[in-house]
């Protein structure tokens, strides 16, 4: 049953009586209940119960290694719990999806634990009724949210680009629709959207709607939503779903900085009235929210817990190990050549909502910028003009509205744009090809040459390109393959009962990982394997966005200092877009140009 907390104060706030509605969701085990006293949750039970065990995969004798050994761990419902870990590996078994697609989250019950939780509800005691003794059901009421390592239904690759132009008939569920899917069916009559849903659901929706800032975004396509955006309204949907319990991965990522304090404290409001009870999952490297109370810090098939004061410094010391102090000296600052983008009064509109309005912007060889703006406020969009992924790319029509290296941006093929310019974005990383069996690692970065999701020719390097020019390419696929693999990051491989020995040659070593398959790499390694993607040509123009997310500390580390240690050369310009300062790899004392976007205007400077 859904908690009383926050719920009962909004219904009593709005004047709602819920009593005589089906309650969504997490259900009792009648699987009807209604929202009435009787059916309260147990606020002395622990949330979650672990008396000293080890952790092994389904099918695995107790004598195999243990994914975790010696877990002891208990959440009382009164405490507030994170979970950290690195974005690529040992958290995402506790907790995240994991790479392979097979879901052996501890958390969510897909790992053996050994000796078992006692029932009836072993894991999570508040689960069961102390009346009946029955258990409910923890896919039912443990909900996961993860942001570290999201796919794509399918794994295959799905134009990413189509939320820019005419939204297509089957794309056309608004966000609303999308939060009360029973009344999808009727596209006609978007303002009865949600009147079929129960009140409760109702009141909570509006609730959160406005505290999360989506209100004005409710009747738009899902898929038109920004990054940010989305996010938001994932976390919102999960809410709506009322479970019991509810696992949040790194629910912050990509969120601006006035966002992050927003869900962050709707979050915490939600869980001190434990409605429902959150578990955050966050990076080593991240800071700690004020209002945790407890860490699990999950490394080398351990989870320590305790409370935060005593696990900060336990974690201090594994993060500065993984990822020492930056130690490159100052990259040195060239002066800036002639213009790659010329933008000069650019205008995107969807109907009457102006996304862009009168944008004037000069990217220029060598320059290193870093665009900025809350969710929302057009950087993919512009991003998508450069790309020449965005339709209204080709209506800047006007003498010098859109040029792009040194032509207007109608006369250039979309497909020329794609080989000359270097992407990864949020967007691009979840659509990228993933069907089983799935390109190889080295196929994945060579796809980089043409900006395209099929390997082409014989090295997968390109088709038609001529003896000469195939070895220089390949040549090129192990310099960033050696320059940003496995070794780089001071990770072992990841068939690593054959790589104990870490002194093996280097070049077997990124051989290995050139052969692996890209789908099941940890969403980290994923990642850095598109940042190789967008380098490996060397083109004139680098987009990278957001583009930490999801690896850990030595991965980020490794990443900066390859691009700041001549990873892009001195003529290639580079766009940084993140909403953290700290995550631009180079200071505004190496020659980076801040540029703002607000209220669809662009600001440099
Ligand atoms: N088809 C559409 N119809 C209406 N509005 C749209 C459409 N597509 C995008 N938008 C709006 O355009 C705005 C800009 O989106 P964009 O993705 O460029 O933002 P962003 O700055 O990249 O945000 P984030 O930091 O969240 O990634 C958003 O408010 C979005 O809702």
């Amino acid at each position: 049953m859904p908690s009383p907390g926050l719920l009962y104060r909004l219904q009593a706030r709005l004047g709602v009586n819920s009593s005589h509605h089906t309650i969504r969701g997490c259900l009792a085990p009648t699987r009807t209940a209604k929202l009435s006293g009787n059916s309260r949750r147990n606020y002395s039970t622990p949330v979650l119960t672990i008396p000293k065990a080890n952790v092994y995969r389904f099918g695995d004798a107790n004598r195999a290694t243990p994914v975790f050994h010696d877990v002891e761990w208990t959440i009382h419902p009164h405490e507030s719990w994170a979970v950290v870990g690195t974005g690529s590996g040992e958290k995402s078994a506790l907790f995240d999806r994991q790479s392979d697609g097979a879901h052996r989250q501890m958390l969510t019950g897909h790992l053996r634990i050994h000796p078992p939780p006692p029932p009836p509800a072993g894991l999570f005691p508040f689960l069961a009724d102390s009346k009946t003794q029955n258990a409910r059901d923890p896919h039912d009421c443990v909900a996961l949210v993860s942001f570290a390592n999201r796919r794509a239904a399918g794994g295959a690759f799905y134009d990413y680009t189509a939320r820019y132009g005419a939204v297509r008939e089957e794309d056309r569920v608004t966000l609303r629709q999308s939060m009360f899917p029973e009344t999808i069916d009727d596209l006609k009559a978007q303002t009865r959207m949600a009147l079929a849903a129960p009140a409760t659901d109702r009141v909570l929706f509006a609730y959160l709607v406005d505290k999360m800032g989506l209100a004005h975004l409710l009747d738009l396509p899902r898929i038109a939503l920004s990054n940010g955006q989305t996010r938001r309204a994932r976390i919102l949907k999960a809410l709506l779903a009322k479970p019991h319990l509810l696992l949040l991965d790194e629910p912050l990522t990509g969120l601006d900085v006035e966002s992050r304090a927003t869900v962050l404290a709707i979050l915490h409001e939600l869980h001190v009235t434990s409605d429902p009870h959150i578990v955050l999952g966050i990076r080593m490297q991240d800071a700690v929210p004020a209002w945790i109370t407890h860490l699990a810090v999950v490394h080398d098939g351990t989870v320590r817990t305790g409370p935060k004061a005593a696990m900060l410094a336990y974690k201090a010391q594994l993060s500065a190990a993984a990822a020492p102090a930056d130690d490159t000296p100052p990259a040195q600052h060239a002066p800036l050549g002639a213009p790659v983008v010329e933008m000069h009064n650019v205008i995107v509109a969807y109907g009457p909502r102006t996304v862009l309005k009168d944008v004037t912007w000069t990217i220029r060889a060598g320059g290193r910028y870093h665009l900025q703006g809350a969710n929302g406020s057009g950087k993919t969009t512009l991003l998508a003009l450069l790309t020449g992924d965005h339709p209204q790319s080709y209506t800047q029509r006007g003498a010098r509205q859109l040029r792009l290296f040194g032509a207007p941006r109608h006369e250039t093929a979309t497909r020329t744009l794609h080989a000359r310019i270097g992407v990864v974005t949020p967007e691009l990383a979840d659509a990228f090809p993933r069907r089983a069996p799935g390109m190889s690692v080295w196929e994945a970065v060579g796809t980089g040459f043409e900006g395209g999701f099929v390997p082409l020719g014989p090295a997968g390097v390109g088709l038609d390109i001529g003896e000469a020019e195939r070895a220089r390419r390949v040549a090129r696929v192990r310099e960033v393959l050696r320059a940003l693999g496995p070794l780089a990051w001071g990770a072992p491989a990841p068939s690593s009962s054959e790589n104990e020995n870490k002194n093996e040659n280097w070049d077997t070593e990124t051989a290995r990982f050139a052969a692996l398959r890209f789908p099941e790499l940890p969403a980290g390694e994923q990642r850095l394997v598109l940042l190789m993607r967008a380098l490996v040509a060397q083109p004139p123009l680098v987009l990278l966005d957001e583009v930490w997310s999801g690896m850990d500390g030595r991965m980020v580390r490794a990443a900066r200092a390859y691009l700041r240690g001549g990873g892009i050369g001195e003529g290639q310009a580079v766009v940084v877009v993140t909403h953290l300062e700290e995550e631009v790899p180079w200071g505004v004392g190496e020659g980076v140009v801040r540029v703002l976007l607000r209220g669809g205007e662009l600001r440099e400077g």
